[in-house]
């Protein structure tokens, strides 16, 4: 024998009781025998609900409600029964709703509701929709009938929610079971006293009616059919990719369904787990799906958890004093007021200096949780020994949950890990000494990036979302997303999902949280963005709260930068090219540091240097294993050096910073490159990150652009100015030829002191032999000391630049996972 429990999405519509009558003969013709319990149809008991309280409160309204409820019932007739039938059912359930309309005018009249007449009323959804199942699986070749429970449950007189008295219940449903030979519908949720008032079962009462059924019949399973495929990993409102449990053991259940999971009302797995009955969850829109299993067996399961369920809005009590360190009956006295208040406590943590006890509640509690506390402790507040009863509101808990989890070092410190480096921050723990749960209280504008950062540590086995923000898609921007897009897929296969949030120009920016499609950016931006600054582009990345995220910025603007220190502060990494914040001043570029340290995220800065060459990592590298730097010298300019590479005595020099230009080498202003700013950036990044404290101003520069190239209003004009010059620059190219050498523009840090110059070297010099638009950069170090560790390769260039920053997005993500 098996009991199976359909809810109201299930009996709601023809479409879910020709699979209701599917599943059934599925059973038959397996030659299982079943006994099924029906709740009413979807939404009818809420509105019997409403009818009942408008009613009671003298509002006819409540006749609206029950046309509504009229309707619900009509229609699913006229949907579902054989035309030649259609005016009985019609009759027997109008025969219903006058019975409830006569009561409802009864409860309009004398205006008041009773929890005993709630009852009699909420019982009409359950009785409707059983006559409506049963006859319908006759019309379709089941032999079955309707069972009123109240003629079988027997329940105290605690109307609203019964409680059952079993010895009498089981006596009755073996001996009813004995007699009858067809399938039994049995009305879910309702009840009688012994003298046979209706009573009802209270919160998921239907899931307990059958467990009561399922327990006296020694059922060989409880098959709760709903329409989800079963228990997911998480709250798919809230996290994309959740996954089916095939199993769960009963604790994990009842562990999960008291978080907030919608899984089962835990006092209805009780009966079922004393007689050790498994419980299925089951899909009645998909019924091949084996669903979810509760059973005393902790299944394979290849994870440390099993689910992440959450309550989405708590209130958090703090109650403290130094009168209740070490007193005994202090917890006795608080929480037996609050049983009987009927304050429901989800969540409890004491600290052990006993000093203070913290517990969690449903937030309409608060005021009559803090009315029965002052209450309770009134002589100990007027004395100072208990503080004022402090309460929190805005706030969610999430409980991590799993059998799997017991002693298994690792599992809390991945999930604070977690939290700490996406800027979650805990109010509350608790960890029962069972390890089966871990809970925390965090605020509840987190509570989404909470439960999509946890589910990503636990289950990242499919793919993990790495949220990109990008500011600036100029040159290096946008090749940037080609790249991304490029490589799209073969991310995903390593479960990385590059997920394009927000991207912005100067003017204006444009977001998309499920991931801008890479195909149409450009259009999406200048047709569909919003006009506004990157001010306004960091407050809406703020407001979006989404864990595993990073801010690219591919500009060169001091704006940008102005923002670092809050996007860090808000937990999210930065990856950069623009060398403005670690060239610009010391004090500020250590307060960025310390915020991304604090906050546990990175900020990256590699392509400020070289590009994609390894060149802060490799000093890094060199400093962290303890050598000693002695000397950093290096062409650190894409630009100057194809410039120098290309400049033979005949061409025009004018012509080949064009050249360079084009080729996506340059500044945006061609000019940082040739006054020296850039280089002087780049030698002062190098020496900060060697230890010195230097400015701009300790880098010395011998420029080489004539004044009036520099004063040129407009990039054209500059154009334009440095074309008269052509002679002047063939005249020192001349002279350097004259003796055998060649032009390189050269920057050099020894000891704190940093130099820039264009220099002549000869063939003995290791930059010498330079070309194309290569950077070139030797360490000579205490370990390096007779040939220096160089890096060379180009320093300058779209895609070279943009696959630095690229890479830098993954290790931020190899980071954050
Ligand atoms: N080109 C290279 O080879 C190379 C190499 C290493 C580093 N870099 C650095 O990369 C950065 C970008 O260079 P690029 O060549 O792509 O420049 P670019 O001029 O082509 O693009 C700059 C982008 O930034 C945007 N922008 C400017 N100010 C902004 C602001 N306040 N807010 C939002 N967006 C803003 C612009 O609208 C544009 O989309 C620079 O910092 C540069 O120094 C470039
Ligand atoms: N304009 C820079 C780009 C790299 O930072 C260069 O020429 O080297
Ligand atoms: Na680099």
């Amino acid at each position: 024998m098996k009991v199976l429990k359909f809810g109201g999405t299930s009996v709601g519509s023809a479409e879910s009781l020709a699979q209701v009558v599917g599943i059934l003969k599925d059973n038959q013709e397996k030659g299982t025998p079943v006994a099924v319990v029906n709740s009413a149809l979807s939404g009818i008991t809420n509105l019997l609900v409403e009818a009942g309280q408008l009613a009671s409160a003298g509002d006819e309204q409540y006749k609206t409600v029950l046309s509504t409820i009229e309707r619900r019932h009509i229609q699913m007739i006229e949907e579902t029964m054989a035309t030649a039938t259609q005016a009985q059912v019609l009759e027997k359930i109008g025969a219903y709703l006058q019975q409830l309309r006569d009561i409802l005018h009864g409860v309009f009249l004398i205006r008041e509701l009773s929890k005993r007449t709630g009852d009699v009323v909420l019982s009409f959804g359950e009785r409707m929709a059983s006559y409506l199942l049963s006859t319908y699986a006759n019309q379709h070749g089941l032999a079955t009938e309707v069972l009123d429970a109240r003629k079988i449950i027997v329940t105290d007189a605690n109307f609203g929610n019964a409680r059952v008295f079993f010895d009498k219940t089981n006596k009755n449903i073996v001996n009813h079971f004995a007699s009858s030979s067809k399938i039994q519908i049995i009305t879910g949720f309702i009840a009688a006293t012994e003298e046979g008032v209706t009573s009802t079962l209270g919160r998921g009462g239907s899931d307990y009616t059958a467990a009561i059924f399922g327990s006296a019949l020694n059922a060989e399973k409880i098959e709760i059919w709903t329409d989800v495929d079963g228990v997911m990993t998480t709250d798919p409102r809230q996290v994309k990719k959740t996954y089916s449990l095939a199993s769960l053991s009963y604790a994990e259940a009842m562990e999960m369904s008291h978080f907030g999971a919608k899984v089962i009302y835990p006092p209805t797995i009780a009966p079922a787990m004393i007689k050790n009955i498994p419980i299925s969850i089951r899909n009645t829109f998909n019924p091949e799906f084996e669903g979810t299993l509760i059973s005393s067996q902790s299944s394979n399961w290849d994870f440390d958890v099993k689910g992440i369920s959450s309550i989405s809005e708590v209130s958090l009590v703090n109650f403290q004093g130094s009168g209740i360190m070490g007193v005994p009956n202090v917890p006795y006295r608080l929480f037996n007021a609050l049983s009987e208040a009927e304050i429901n406590v989800i969540f409890i943590t004491q600290a052990s200096s006993e000093r203070s006890i913290s517990f969690a509640i449903s937030p309409e509690d608060a005021q009559r949780t803090k009315q029965v506390l002052e209450a309770e402790f009134s002589p100990e507040l007027s004395l100072h020994k208990v503080d004022a009863i402090e309460i929190r509101h805005d706030l969610s808990v999430v409980a991590t949950i799993g059998e799997n989890m017991r002693h298994q070092p690792g599992v809390a410190a991945k999930l604070f890990g977690a939290l700490g480096r996406n800027g979650i921050n805990v109010v509350s723990i608790a960890q029962g000494t069972s390890e089966l749960n871990i809970s925390v209280v965090v605020e509840k504008k987190d509570l989404g990036k909470t439960l999509n950062c946890l589910h990503d540590i636990y289950f990242l086995s499919d793919e993990t979302r790495l949220n990109i923000f990008i500011a600036g898609v100029g040159l290096i921007g946008s090749t940037l997303l080609a790249q991304m897009k490029a490589q799209y897929e073969n991310l995903l296969k390593e479960h990385l999902k590059i997920n394009i949030v927000g991207i912005a120009n100067s003017k204006q920016f444009y977001f998309d949280s499920e991931g801008i499609d890479l195909d149409n950016w450009k259009a999406l931006l200048l047709e569909k963005g919003t006009k506004g600054n990157i001010d306004g582009f960091v407050d809406q990345m703020v407001d979006l709260n989404l864990s595993n995220a990073v801010f690219v910025d591919n500009t060169s603007s001091q704006l940008v930068v102005e923002n670092y220190q809050r996007i860090l502060n808000n937990s999210i990494s930065i990856t950069t090219p623009n060398k403005l914040a670690s060239s610009g001043d010391f004090m500020k570029l250590q307060e960025i540091k310390q915020t991304a340290m604090r906050r546990g995220v990175k900020f990256f800065y590699e392509t400020s240097v070289g590009a994609g060459l390894p060149v802060i990592t490799t000093l890094n590298d060199l400093l962290n294993s303890g050598d000693k730097i002695q000397r950093i010298e290096g062409v650190l300019s894409g630009t100057l050096s194809y410039i120098f590479n290309s400049f033979k005595v005949g061409t025009s020099f004018s012509e080949i910073v064009k050249q360079a230009q084009a080729a996506g080498f340059t500044e945006p202003d061609p000019r940082d490159d040739l006054n020296g700013m850039d280089v002087r950036r780049k030698i002062l990044i190098l020496s900060r990150e060697a230890g010195y404290q230097m400015d701009i101003s300790d880098v010395a520069i011998e420029g080489i652009l004539p004044d009036s190239c520099m004063q040129a209003p407009t990039v054209d004009d500059f154009f334009t100015e440095l074309g008269k010059h052509d002679h002047h620059f063939e005249n020192i190219l001349k002279e350097a030829e004259a003796d055998g050498k060649v032009l390189r523009f050269i920057a050099c840090m020894e000891k704190g002191k940093a130099t820039v110059s264009l220099k002549a070297v000869g063939p003995e010099h290791p930059f010498f032999s330079l070309s194309g638009s290569d950077n070139i950069i030797s360490f000579t170090t205490s370990r390096y000391l007779e040939r220096p560790l160089v890096v060379k390769g180009p320093g300058a260039g779209a895609e070279v630049t943009a696959a630095g920053v690229f890479a830098e997005v993954i290790r931020i993500f190899n980071h954050l996972s």
